[in-house]
């Protein structure tokens, strides 16, 4: 009999992703998939059991348990035997989530943390975002006003991370589920109204897609698509950019000035990066390009980290705040 349409489509859409161009290095390394036991990592884990042993790689799963709702083992011991349903094995890893930065994001550092760690060396570590996920990220960034990196999403292969999902709609994962006979563990935080995320998604898109008659999600991961393209390519210019405008341990301002504003920041943000400024805010980025493009002898801004951007005899520097040489 041959399979159930959605649980094919989740096979491929492993497949696809374990044959992309990108994935060649990782060719017959193991496979681990982090799986919180709801729908979508769930049915990953199912699909990508199947596609390893057909390939003859090892797979296997980890379960991170944040300890932070009493009856968190529980749950985490729920996902285990899940996951030896479908034959594969699971550790689970306990973290401890600080608090610092919200609790959400918190738990995310500290989960990405302990899933790089316990990762058998070489392997890939398989994650179950959805489609549905790249279009809420792509409008909560849009209604933010982020910057083209952050709304142009997440990227299906960014070693050792990598997402086969992307294509794939949240409907598609539960069928999944229910067609293998898996029984997901439901988040009560994916239908809590005080998430900007679960708004968006239960009220903000049901109405976008009833405007637009129809194909909102896909429009939205196809605008993540074009945007990561375009990204993708500013960056590399920067980059060449980057080394050809440094001078004298800083940037030669005559040389920047008339690159794109677009080619102009990114050189700047990487530059500043790379001499130790921690988290540049957008407002930190154009009030250091306005020393090269809007230059009128004023002083220049102060950014994160207590470091001072100057501009002194045509060239840009970065400085630990105190220091002084003159303006020119
Ligand atoms: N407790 C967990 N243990 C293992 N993997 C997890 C856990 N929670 C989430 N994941 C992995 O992360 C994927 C995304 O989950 P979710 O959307 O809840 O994460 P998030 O908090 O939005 O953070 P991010 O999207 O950056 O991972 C899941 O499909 C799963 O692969």
């Amino acid at each position: 009999m041959p399979p159930d349409p959605a649980v094919s489509e989740t096979r491929t859409a492993v497949r696809r992703t374990l044959a992309s161009p990108d994935a060649a290095p990782f060719k017959g390394s193991p496979l681990v998939v982090a799986c919180s036991g709801g729908a979508d990592s769930l049915a990953l884990a199912a699909a990508t059991a199947h596609v390893a042993r057909q390939a003859g790689v090892e797979a296997q799963a980890i379960v991170v348990d944040h300890g932070l709702q009493v009856g968190s083992d529980a749950i985490a011991a729920r996902s285990v035997e899940q996951l030896a349903a479908i034959g594969m094995s699971a550790q689970v890893v306990e973290v401890d989530v600080d608090g610092m930065g919200g609790l959400e994001a918190a738990a995310r550092k500290a989960r990405y943390v302990a899933l790089r760690a316990e990762r058998p060396s070489g392997s890939l570590v398989l994650l179950g975002h959805t489609l549905d996920d790249q279009a809420e990220t792509v409008l909560l960034g849009l209604g933010r006003g982020s910057g083209a990196r952050s709304i142009a999403g997440m990227r299906s292969l960014d070693p050792p991370w990598a997402r086969p999902f992307l294509g794939v709609r949240r409907t598609t994962t539960e069928a999944a589920c229910r067609a293998q006979g898996l029984e997901p563990w439901h988040d009560p935080h994916n239908t809590d109204a005080r998430f900007a995320r679960v708004r968006l998604r239960t009220e903000v898109l049901p109405l976008l897609e009833e405007v637009l008659q129809g194909g909102v999600a896909e429009a939205l991961a196809r605008t993540a698509r074009q945007l990561r393209e375009d990204c993708d390519a500013l960056e590399e210019v920067a980059e060449t950019e980057l080394s050809r405008v440094r001078a004298d341990h800083g940037l030669d301002c005559a040389e920047l000035r008339p690159l794109p504003a677009a080619v102009r920041r990114r050189v700047l943000r990487d530059w500043l990066a790379e001499e130790g400024v921690p988290e540049m805010t957008d407002a930190h980025l154009r009030a250091a390009d306005g020393l090269v493009a809007d230059w009128r002898g004023q002083g220049g801004p102060a950014l994160p980290g207590d470091f001072v951007l100057r501009r002194a005899h045509g060239r840009l520097r970065v400085e630990t705040a105190g220091r002084k040489p003159p303006n020119g």
